[in-house]
């Protein structure tokens, strides 16, 4: 087990795979019984990759082979954070694999794992595994309360949340064990491989986080309007708010890539809903006939929110991301405003802690467009339970 979640890790970290894209597609090649814990260390070290490294590198000289620097880190991750498993399984298992690496790691695998331990540190940023810069703008924006929390909630294991399909379920199909409800159709899954689970296949339930829950339910579609979702892919909000409208209506699904676009498509199939029409479209400059009741910008964003579920941002994220970022979102934003029906609804939404990204935004629409007015904003702040969205509900005067 722990030889494949090093390849795994090797994956995510020297070759920038996506780590929940390679979970799906990989995860089945280990024991059952043994999936559980090769998912929390997976996910376990890239949360903590910064810290679990500093702790073991001070006993290294030399630049290493990047294969075992992950391998230092993922079993770092297992001395100091996991109580259960014994400490010689970790180094054993640790030393032969350094040793296919290269049998001149074999002995330094042996001494660094058996010094390493917990480093004391005022630093944050270093104790929760984020850059200096981000813990620094956080502190900066939302004050150094809040910025602790957001640390600490970017090593969290969250839960796992699921939507039942109000199409083609009831309440009673999900009083089972392992559904814990939340919130109307949504429920903590407590089961494994929910990608494999019946309800899945059946297109009874679907994954989507409670924030995420929140933005659909935030735009409040009704049934029978025109709603545009301009970011759509790939789908969970669209097909939320299908299913919120109980399958009556119509919504333009649309996004830039086409191969996102067919995951619009197929999930709709899945969950048996045949009012969304996806479609490839650039939201900057998209061009439309129609004029819609309500429109959903779900823009991508630096993800600073949902960093224990998406731990990978953590390993690449450069403040550069954002000089890019953000004059796309505006400019999505100040293209499609243009097709909101008077009295009509657009929000906008990312999954991100990042004023620039969320309030300032907003801040600079309203001033170039005195059609609209702001009805709501909300930050959900990521924390032990659930990630960090920003949302903003605007009307067309
Ligand atoms: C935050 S994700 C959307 C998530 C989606 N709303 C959901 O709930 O499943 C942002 C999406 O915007 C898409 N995107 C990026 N640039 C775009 C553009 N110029 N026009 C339309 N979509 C774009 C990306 O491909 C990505 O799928």
């Amino acid at each position: 087990m722990r030889k494949w979640i090093w390849k795994a890790l090797d994956e995510v970290v020297n070759k920038d795979v996506y780590s929940n894209l390679y979970l799906r597609n990989h995860l089945h090649e280990v024991d059952e019984k043994d999936r559980a814990l090769a998912t929390r260390i997976f996910y376990g070290t890239i949360q903590n990759y910064r810290y679990c490294k500093a702790c073991w590198s001070k006993y290294v000289k030399n630049k290493l082979n990047p294969k075992m620097d992950v391998l230092l880190t993922m079993s770092t991750y297992q001395l100091l954070f996991l109580d259960k498993v014994p400490s010689y399984a970790i180094v054993n298992d640790a030393v032969n694999i350094a040793k296919k690496i290269n049998m001149k790691y074999a002995g330094l695998t042996n001494a660094v794992l058996h010094k390493v331990k917990p480093i004391e540190t005022d630093n944050m940023a270093l104790k929760y595994s984020l850059p200096d810069w981000l813990y620094k703008m956080w502190t900066s924006q939302y004050g150094q309360e809040k910025a602790l929390v957001m640390a600490k909630a970017s090593v969290n294991i969250l839960p796992m949340y699921v939507r039942r399909n109000v199409l083609n379920t009831n309440e009673s199909d999900f009083d089972l064990d392992m559904f814990v409800r939340v919130q109307d159709a949504l429920y903590i899954y407590k089961g494994n491989d929910y990608f494999h689970h019946d309800y899945y296949q059946k297109g009874y339930m679907s994954a989507q986080d409670e924030g995420s829950f929140e933005i659909a339910k935030f735009v409040d579609p009704q049934e029978n309007e025109r709603i545009l979702d301009c970011c759509a892919a790939p789908g969970t909000k669209s097909m939320a708010m299908a299913e919120m409208m109980h399958n009556k209506g119509h919504i333009d699904a649309y996004d830039l890539h086409a191969h996102r676009k067919d995951l619009i498509e197929n999930d709709a199939k899945r969950l048996g809903i045949d009012i969304i029409h996806a479609g490839v479209q650039d939201a900057t400059e998209f061009k439309s006939s129609n004029m819609y009741d309500r429109i959903l910008c779900d823009v991508p964003c630096s993800g600073y929110g949902v960093l224990s579920r998406k731990p990978d941002i953590k390993l690449h994220m450069v403040p550069e991301d954002m000089d890019t970022l953000i004059p796309l979102q505006y400019s999505i934003l100040n293209n499609v405003c243009q097709y909101v029906k008077v009295g009509g609804t657009l929000v906008y939404s990312t999954c991100t802690m990042n004023k620039k990204e969320n309030e300032k935004q907003i801040e600079k629409f309203l001033k170039a467009h005195k059609e609209f007015s702001l009805v709501e904003e909300k930050t959900i702040f990521s924390n032990a339970t659930q990630d960090g969205f920003y949302m903003a509900k605007l009307v067309r005067k």
